[in-house]
């Protein structure tokens, strides 16, 4: 198998668990964060830097790469990981998402959907079997199948029908699979129906997958009907199979989606708040570009081991941000990507010393959002 998942530790009270990922490009301790990289970059990381940070898998977009430079083009230069000379772990989202959330004017039908470009308008069509053909042409080590994320609101007739066409495709993305070293991940939809969650469940686990997805969720709806989809859902899941939840990666969200089970996460949030100046701390989140800061000497978080924090004032990186010196969000995105990596780690620390839950009570009385 591509990917093989390895439970190290049970946390003996929750769902929380602590592994080990096995993929073609390297072993990988989970819960882990992944870094988003949408057009074949981490945003001003370089992979040096991301290697340094403990970066292990991070993410790249079918959608944006099928439509520039084109699949064809990454195949030519041997596949994503040479074209961005990264050699850790590569995920690629199958573009579904994103074609609901960024294409505009798209049609649905059994057979795929029907887009236009959000670069050009240019006139485009995804289907299951074309999005598997362009993920094994681009090479990540796990791919995803090619869903619909049900949108929320969504009613449940709406929610019904367009996850039980997701478990079609699922299946037909399967059928289309031919790459032996590379993962394809079923994605689970449902909408917020524990009804159709269960459903979803039962007939992807049916096709079985060396891993699943929980799609559908950070799509707008509250914290705490996610984390009850979550506490749903998750326990149906095959235990010796990793458990990814997509899009979701803010500190709160982070332990509880690992209360919950879960062993990989992924969210532009880190990097793309990073360059408006906000920046992660252990007592919340602070805005470095903001004034109080003009003469604040101190590193961002004193806690915090990253390259940033040994070296930098909140004082001169609010200088860099403020006058939009490049330098200034690299150094907000080299400290966000740190302190995310590292925050599982711990979390990963304290399921094997059998402490999440003290972990996890320490982290609230800390954090303000
Ligand atoms: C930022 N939130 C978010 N990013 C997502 C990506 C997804 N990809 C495929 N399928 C999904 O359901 C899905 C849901 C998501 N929610």
């Amino acid at each position: 198998m591509a990917v093989q998942y390895e439970l190290i530790k049970r946390c003996s009270k929750t769902g929380a668990r602590a592994g080990r990922l096995h993929t073609p490009h390297g072993t990988f301790d989970t819960p882990i964060f992944m870094p988003v990289g949408t057009q074949a970059t981490v945003k001003a990381m370089s992979p040096h830097e991301l290697k340094e940070m403990g970066a292990g898998i991070i993410l790249s977009n079918t959608y944006h790469l099928y439509l520039r430079p084109g699949h064809e083009l990454v195949a030519e230069a041997g596949g994503l990981h040479k074209f961005m000379n990264w050699d850790g772990g590569i995920l690629t989202d199958s573009g579904g998402f994103q074609v609901f959330s960024l294409g505009p004017l798209r049609k649905i039908t059994e057979e795929g959907v029907t887009f236009r470009s959000h670069i050009d308008g240019s006139k485009q069509f995804l289907s299951p079997e074309r999005a598997t053909e362009v993920q094994m042409a681009l090479g990540a080590d796990i791919i995803m199948a090619f869903d619909e994320c049900v949108p929320y609101p969504a009613d449940h007739d709406y929610a019904r029908k367009s996850t039980e066409r997701t478990t079609r495709w699922a299946e037909r993305c399967k059928g289309a699979h031919t790459r032996a070293d590379q993962a394809l991940f079923g994605i689970v939809q449902g909408g917020m129906y524990k009804d159709l969650r269960s459903m979803s469940v039962r007939d992807l686990v049916s096709l079985d997958f060396p891993g699943y997805a929980i799609g559908g969720l950070s799509v707008g709806e509250p914290k705490d009907l996610m984390y009850e989809m979550l506490e749903h859902t998750v326990p149906l899941l095959p235990v010796n199979k990793p458990r990814y939840l997509m899009g979701v990666g803010t500190p709160d969200c982070l332990v509880e989606g690992v209360l919950h089970g879960i062993d990989m996460f992924d969210c532009v949030f880190p990097t793309r708040v990073a360059r408006n100046g906000t920046v992660m701390t252990h007592q919340g989140r602070l805005v470095v570009k903001n004034a109080e800061y003009t003469r604040d000497f101190r590193p961002i978080d004193s806690d915090c081991g990253c390259y940033t924090c040994r070296n930098f004032s909140r004082a001169y990186i609010r200088h860099l941000l403020k006058t939009e010196e490049i330098f200034g969000l690299r150094l907000t995105t080299i400290h966000n990507l740190y302190f995310l990596i590292h925050f599982m780690k711990k979390m990963r620390q304290a399921i094997i010393e059998d402490r999440f839950l003290e972990f996890r009570a320490e982290f609230w009385s800390q954090y303000q959002k």
